[in-house]
């Protein structure tokens, strides 16, 4: 039997090298496809050196085309191995993701911190700033930005890229959004466990239609276990910004989830971290604050931990209603709490532009604009 060499190709593009996000074939970890009659001898690249990987892209491959064009093919891998160069400090991880220029991830040691109801406001503030923004919903526990962005009955569509098929992002408030909860039913419990939820986040990054971002947002779970590590290092994280409130307990963890993002292994930038949660202000009398979770913890263990503090948002019920309502309260024109979350995401941009300035050029990942934020001190 004559096998095609163009069936062979498509055949591996269903497939990716361990560890590297897209297909084998897009990825250009594909060298070199030969077939003459029934035998076909592949040319590929990895990246990791173990036999471990080794073994798979060669099981991975034989079982592919075995599946998909010819069961009796006889098939020979070369692989040859080329390691990238040992990271320096700061070096971002992952593959890059073309259009893509800022990956930020918003974390929080403690559960229900407002990790995820930050995350929305930051999202909708930049986009009223002018960045082009997407968040990734990664809370696989409890992913609640389709509620937030009240897009929860929404299902992305599949729209065609290049040839390709592409999730589409659902859009909202100028804010494009993809959420694990699009893909789970609501009453449904999901066990994930790590490499599946960083296989599932990277489909959500690589084969979705994101076109141009300033920067994606991307909502962790609440934690610091091993699904954080497989997420983290599989993506090509800018920084990220740790949520806590200013309470002993919520700052042990957030103490946690700074230390997580610094161990060798991960090794993502903290941009800084953010007081949640930080006063309590009653609508009826918004000069009185009252400091029910503690004074300022937050901004003392960032000074402890010498990471920026980049705000503080008040406890506020219009916050929470929002969040409920599907309306990120960031939204609203001429408040104390618009004001709030523009200085919070004004911090947060300005340590991104300080971050990427401190790599070398052809790592640094550019903010391609700076329009609606004039007030950035660069
Ligand atoms: N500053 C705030 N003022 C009032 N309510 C808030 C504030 N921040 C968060 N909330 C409310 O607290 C609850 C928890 O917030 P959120 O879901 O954002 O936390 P989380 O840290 O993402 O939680 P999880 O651990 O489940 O991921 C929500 O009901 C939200 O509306």
């Amino acid at each position: 039997m004559k096998l095609s060499k163009q069936d062979i190709l498509k055949a591996l593009e269903t497939i990716s090298v361990p560890g590297e996000g897209q297909n084998m074939i897009e990825s250009g970890a594909v060298k070199n496809v030969n077939v003459f009659g029934d035998e076909v001898v592949v040319d590929i690249t990895i990246k990791n050196p173990s036999l471990q990987a080794k073994k798979r892209t060669e099981v991975d491959i034989l079982k592919t085309i075995h599946d998909k064009v010819y069961q009796k093919a006889k098939v020979k891998t070369n692989i040859s191995v080329e390691a990238p160069a040992k990271p320096k400090t700061n070096t971002i991880k992952g593959n890059p993701i073309p259009g893509i220029n800022n990956i930020i991830a918003v974390a929080s040691g403690k559960g229900g911190v407002g990790k995820s109801t930050i995350t929305a406001n930051l999202a909708v503030t930049l986009a009223k700033m002018g960045f082009k923004v997407g968040v990734l919903d990664a809370d696989i526990y409890g992913p609640s930005m389709p509620i937030m962005f009240d897009v929860a009955d929404e299902k992305p569509l599949a729209v065609n890229v290049d040839g390709k098929s592409k999730m589409k992002p659902i859009e909202n408030y100028g804010v494009k959004i993809l959420s694990i909860g699009f893909f789970t039913q609501p009453n449904q419990a999901v066990v994930w466990r790590g490499p599946m939820a960083a296989k599932a986040l990277n489909q959500m990054i690589f084969d979705a239609a994101w076109g141009e971002l300033d920067f994606l947002l991307l909502d962790l779970p609440p934690g610091t276990g091993d699904i954080h590590l497989s997420i983290m290092q599989s993506l090509p994280i800018t920084g990220a910004v740790v949520v806590s409130t200013p309470q002993n307990v919520a700052l042990a963890d957030a103490k946690k989830g700074v230390a997580m993002f610094q161990q060798e292994s991960i090794n993502v930038p903290v941009l800084g971290i953010v007081e949640n949660m930080a006063y309590f202000t009653p609508a009826e009398l918004p000069e009185n604050k009252y400091y029910i979770f503690g004074q300022e913890g937050a901004k003392h263990l960032s000074e402890d931990l010498e990471v920026p503090f980049l705000g503080e948002i008040p406890l506020v019920q219009s916050i929470r209603e929002a969040g409920d309502a599907g309306r990120p309260a960031g939204l609203q024109t001429g408040t104390p709490l618009e004001e709030a979350f523009e200085n919070l995401t004004r911090n947060v941009v300005e340590e991104v532009v300080r971050r990427n300035e401190d790599l070398p050029p052809t790592e640094a990942i550019k903010i391609t604009t700076m329009a609606g934020c004039s007030a950035v001190k660069k």
